[in-house]
């Protein structure tokens, strides 16, 4: 497999080093590479792909694989996660090229229209409205969906996606439940995010596309492109207030190369602020704690954590024929023959997706992920007695499960160093379910989700709600406000959308990090293109944002050195 550019080939400088190939840092790689004068490496920790992370079904064994998942430990939370071990989450995140796109659900969603239009209006991000946005969105996108020929999608860009249209048994009752709740159908893509919708997602012919296959891998034969993998770099180096380069250990040698032009660090929501904060840029007293020289005091680096965070636990029996096993060696083989069968399903979320309202000033308070899969072994975080008690009687079950997750969510972490060792994972604490809003909005959600579920239409697909109690909350009646609240506080479940710890602002906002145009506020030649930079979570996954954040900071650069830039966008 892939291996990317021989240590021995790299060049002293190159005129744009980008720090993180993930779903980002693919899609800008390609962007700034195709200037055939541009210099640029890309510097990546991990290594190529995983076969398995071909196979849609399997995603969920990348999860705490320490070969493809950075493995962040999360500080012990106080209002969300009570019944895990030492009360902590793992923050999974890709180590791998094409970062969180190589291991990541699939599911493709941009969120609601009024997301992008809030960040222009109320954090100054000029030119991220939701019209600018979806001509990215479109021109990134490749889908196959004969009933998707309109405005809101993309028919001939590098990113293929599939809408998971096949018809089942269960899937027609979950919709016909949520049409008695008052939810109608729509498209999840075209701004309007309510209702229930079939998931699209980034898969094509029945594989995974993640953003290095897509964008990048295509161009690898560019001369003025180096890849460089294994590779973690350690800080960014500076000169007075302007970037020179950056130090990257690879073989346990550490190498600088220098930036002629800038540096741009994708290297994720989570990993970004830890190297601007390892590099002497963020907020001065939490840098004065380590052994770092303050290069620039900027109070926003690692401020204003943000992610989907919910709960799970509304356990659903269903027939067997409902349900993907991910040990099942026949869809295994189908597979390996044609692509095809049982193993395309992203995860098991073919079932599709509800965006559910339950305050009135939004559409989409929550969205309903239905789950129905045997064998996976995602990692639930839980203690090992409580998950034996919990999951042991029902191991034999096949089981619906839906996962509520907060959309916009009013609780806020951060992010910080632990040490000045830029092998450690840095502190993350993001202060779960801290605003008691949010678990009000999920207690509601939760009501809403057991109504579908023991709906007639859901009876007559056979699907039994159990009553069947979550140990840390049994003194309470089963499915009461009280026993809702607990199930939410104890077995909370996060779905890995960390964003917003370096975010995009006005030059007098005291935590702006960016300008609108990706630059860090104070300093020179270095910029930011990564999840990081979003300043409000939006209702949509991001792996679209994130994207379409590399392909906008490309236009960016191209702009800045009077290339032939695509300016109206
Ligand atoms: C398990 C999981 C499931 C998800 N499911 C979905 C989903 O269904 N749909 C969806 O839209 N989104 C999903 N997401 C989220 C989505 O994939 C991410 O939001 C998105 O990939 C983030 O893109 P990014 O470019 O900001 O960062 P990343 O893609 O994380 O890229 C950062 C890259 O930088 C590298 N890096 C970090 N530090 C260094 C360093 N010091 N030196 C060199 N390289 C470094 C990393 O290894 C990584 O490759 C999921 C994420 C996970 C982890």
């Amino acid at each position: 497999s892939y291996n990317g550019t021989r240590t021995s080939d790299l060049l002293e400088e190159y005129d744009f080093i980008i720090v993180g190939g993930g779903s980002a840092g693919c899609r800008l790689a390609e962007k700034i590479s195709a200037v055939q004068r541009f210099r640029v490496l890309l510097i990546e920790a991990g290594g190529p792909p995983p076969f398995s992370s071909h196979i849609p079904m399997m995603a969920p064994l990348a999860l705490t694989n320490p070969e493809f998942d950075w493995n962040i430990r999360s500080e012990p939370q106080k209002f969300a996660m009570l019944s895990n071990i030492d009360q902590r989450r793992t923050m999974s995140a890709g180590k791998v090229i094409g970062g969180g796109s190589t291991v990541n659900f699939m599911a493709y969603q941009r969120g609601s229209r009024s997301d992008f239009d809030n960040w222009e209006k109320k954090y100054g991000a000029e030119g991220w409205n939701w019209e600018k946005a979806l001509k990215i969105f479109t021109l990134d996108e490749r889908t196959d969906d004969e009933e998707l020929r309109n405005e809101f999608h993309g028919l001939s860009g590098d990113l293929g996606v599939h809408t998971y249209r096949e018809k089942s048994a269960m899937k027609d009752a979950l919709f016909e439940a949520a049409k008695g709740e008052g939810f109608a159908f729509s498209d999840t893509n075209d701004g309007d995010d309510s209702g229930f919708y079939h998931l699209q997602s980034t898969v094509r012919d029945g594989q995974r596309v993640n953003s290095f296959g897509a964008f990048l891998e295509p161009h690898l034969s560019r001369k003025n492109l180096h890849v460089t993998l294994y590779s973690t770099v350690m800080k960014v180096t500076f000169e007075d207030k302007s970037a020179t380069g950056v130090v990257f250990r690879k073989d346990g040698t550490d190498i600088f190369v220098k930036a002629v032009r800038e540096v741009i660090l994708s290297a994720g929501a989570l990993k970004t602020p830890q190297l601007l904060l390892l590099s002497g840029v963020g907020p001065k007293e939490h840098i004065a704690d380590f052994d770092v020289r303050l290069v620039h005091d900027l109070p926003g680096v690692g401020q204003n954590f943000q992610d989907h965070v919910g709960f799970i636990g509304l356990l659903t029996e269903v027939p067997e024929s409902a349900v993907v096993d991910v040990n099942d060696v026949e869809a295994i083989q189908q597979w390996l023959v044609d692509k095809s069968g049982p193993m395309t399903s992203p995860a098991g979320l073919h079932y599709g997706v509800l965006y559910a309202n339950v305050t009135v000033e939004r559409k989409s308070d929550v969205e309903m992920l239905f789950f129905a899969l045997k064998n996976a072994k995602i990692d639930l975080g839980l203690e090992a007695e409580t998950l034996m008690s919990f999951y042991g009687p029902v191991l034999e079950k096949n089981l619906l499960q839906p996962l509520l997750v907060l959309m916009r969510p009013k609780s806020r972490g951060r992010v910080g160093l632990v040490s000045s060792n830029p092998f450690d994972n840095p502190s993350v604490d993001p202060r779960y379910l801290s605003d008691p809003q949010d678990v009000k909005t999920l207690v509601q959600a939760g009501k809403q989700a057991i109504s579908i579920l023991t709906s007639a239409a859901m009876k007559a697909a056979n699907a039994t709600l159990l009553e069947h109690k979550f140990p840390a909350c049994e003194s309470h009646e089963i499915f009461s406000e009280e026993y809702l609240e607990c199930l939410v506080r104890h077995h909370s479940f996060n779905i890995f959308h960390p964003c917003c710890t370096c975010r995009m602002g006005r030059p007098d906002d005291p935590l702006a990090v960016v300008d609108h145009r990706l630059k860090v506020h104070g300093l020179e030649k270095l910029r930011i293109a990564d999840n990081s930079i979003i300043p409000e979570i939006p209702s949509g996954h991001l792996n679209a944002h994130a994207i379409l954040i590399g392909h906008k900071a490309g236009n960016f650069i191209l702009e800045d050195y009077a290339m032939a830039a695509r300016t109206e966008l």
